[in-house]
């Protein structure tokens, strides 16, 4: 009989290089999945690591691959403390994603490092991970692979909202899952923060003493991407292309600024949940703390803007890699061909023993 409780170690490290997420969680399947978060802690990166995180795209293919043995060492020894240090002792799997030094779909190539098999051996544990590769080979965009986790642990809520760099949505529509990227977020307010000396606008306390300016609001509203349909993604090369010359050439206060661009993301955001009528709206990435930023959002928004526990919000996506390193184990989809593009909807990771 397939076994319906799983106890496992999620680990993430995103594009913002803060850190390694880990979290321990509980799975268990009723007639829908559970879970129980039970520790968590991001682990920050030293400053050498982090530099050479940041500068992956100017290695060769060789440097790569010894960075890739380091890394995955590395990375193993940041796991094995996190399971020492919470005296762990039941573990199913670890599923872990690695962190992405390239990713071209379009010319079928994706590559996480810290993916090596040896990393089972290092742990002395299962290991699931390398979950992109195999929805590239599968011609999809090998991304993003969270919204199955929105659909099978959050399915109460209407959509699922991330406010990290981007401000990102996965939804159901005709009972299909769909994600796409709607504006930048903190991509943009960091940038004009950083111009006078602060990482953010903390609680989004200066934005609020702003003004708006309406015509700089009406030319990022017309913005061409807004009209395109899903799905779609942004990145920073359209950030640097489209929107800094944008706000630049009003040469406003900073306040000004983050005032104006903090109702734009609102207005983009309730353009896009508020075509469904009434609901719920789940909200989580490092956005949730900018409190001015939310409150704009409940303005505009005729949904219930609902704020999970500090955990969920840090947390959700090495919890999801946990719960696709599950679904790998038990051979189930995890990755959806609505939302990646691939030809089909498939069970994608690798397993590694011990
Ligand atoms: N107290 C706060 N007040 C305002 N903004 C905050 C606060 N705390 C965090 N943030 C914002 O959240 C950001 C971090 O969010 P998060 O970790 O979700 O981003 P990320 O990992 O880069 O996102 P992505 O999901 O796009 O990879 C910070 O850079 C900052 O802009
Ligand atoms: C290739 C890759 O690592 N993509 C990340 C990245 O970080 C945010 C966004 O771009 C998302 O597409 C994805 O991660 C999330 C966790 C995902 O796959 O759902």
């Amino acid at each position: 009989m397939i076994k319906n409780e799983y106890k496992v170690v999620g680990v993430m490290s995103g594009t913002s290089l803060d850190g390694v997420d880990v979290v321990y969680v509980e799975f268990e399947l009723d007639d829908v999945w559970h879970f129980k978060m039970i520790h968590f802690e991001t682990v920050s990166y030293n400053s050498s690591w982090e530099n050479i995180l940041r500068n992956l795209v100017s290695y060769n293919v060789a440097e790569l691959q010894k960075i890739d043995e380091d890394y995955t060492n590395y990375l193993s020894g940041i796991i094995k403390d996190f399971i020492n240090k919470n005296s762990i002792k039941d573990i199913d799997a670890i599923c872990s994603h690695g962190h992405t030094a390239l990713h071209r779909p379009d010319i079928g190539m994706t590559y996480q490092i810290g993916n090596q098999p040896v990393i089972a051996v290092l742990l002395n544990e299962t290991v699931v991970c390398d979950f992109r590769v195999q929805d590239v080979e599968l011609r999809g965009q090998g991304a993003p692979l969270v919204p199955i986790g929105d659909k099978l642990l959050f399915s109460e809520y209407d959509f699922c909202l991330n406010l990290g760099g981007f401000a990102n949505i996965s939804t159901e529509i005709k009972n299909k899952r769909i994600a796409y990227d709607i504006c930048p977020v903190n991509i943009v307010l960091n940038h004009y923060t950083k111009l006078i000396g602060l990482d953010y606008d903390d609680g989004g306390k200066m934005a609020r003493t702003g003004t708006v300016n309406n015509k700089l609001l009406d030319k990022l509203n017309s913005l061409a991407f807004y009209k395109e349909n899903y799905p779609k993604s942004l990145g920073l090369e359209w950030v640097i292309k489209n929107m800094f010359p944008l706000i630049d050439a009003f040469q406003l206060d900073t306040k000004d600024i983050l005032k104006t661009f903090a109702e734009h993301i609102a207005i983009q955001i309730a353009k896009e949940i508020n075509k469904k009528k009434h609901g719920s709206v789940l909200v989580t990435g490092g956005g949730v703390y900018n409190n001015y930023l939310i409150d704009t959002l409940k303005q505009y928004s005729q949904h219930e803007i609902i704020i999970p526990l500090n955990e969920v919000v840090e947390f959700k996506e090495a919890l999801i890699f946990g719960l696709l390193g599950v679904l790998k184990l038990r051979n189930e989809v995890n990755c959806l061909k609505s939302v990646t593009g691939s030809t089909k909807n498939h069970s994608s990771g690798k397993i590694f023993l011990p």
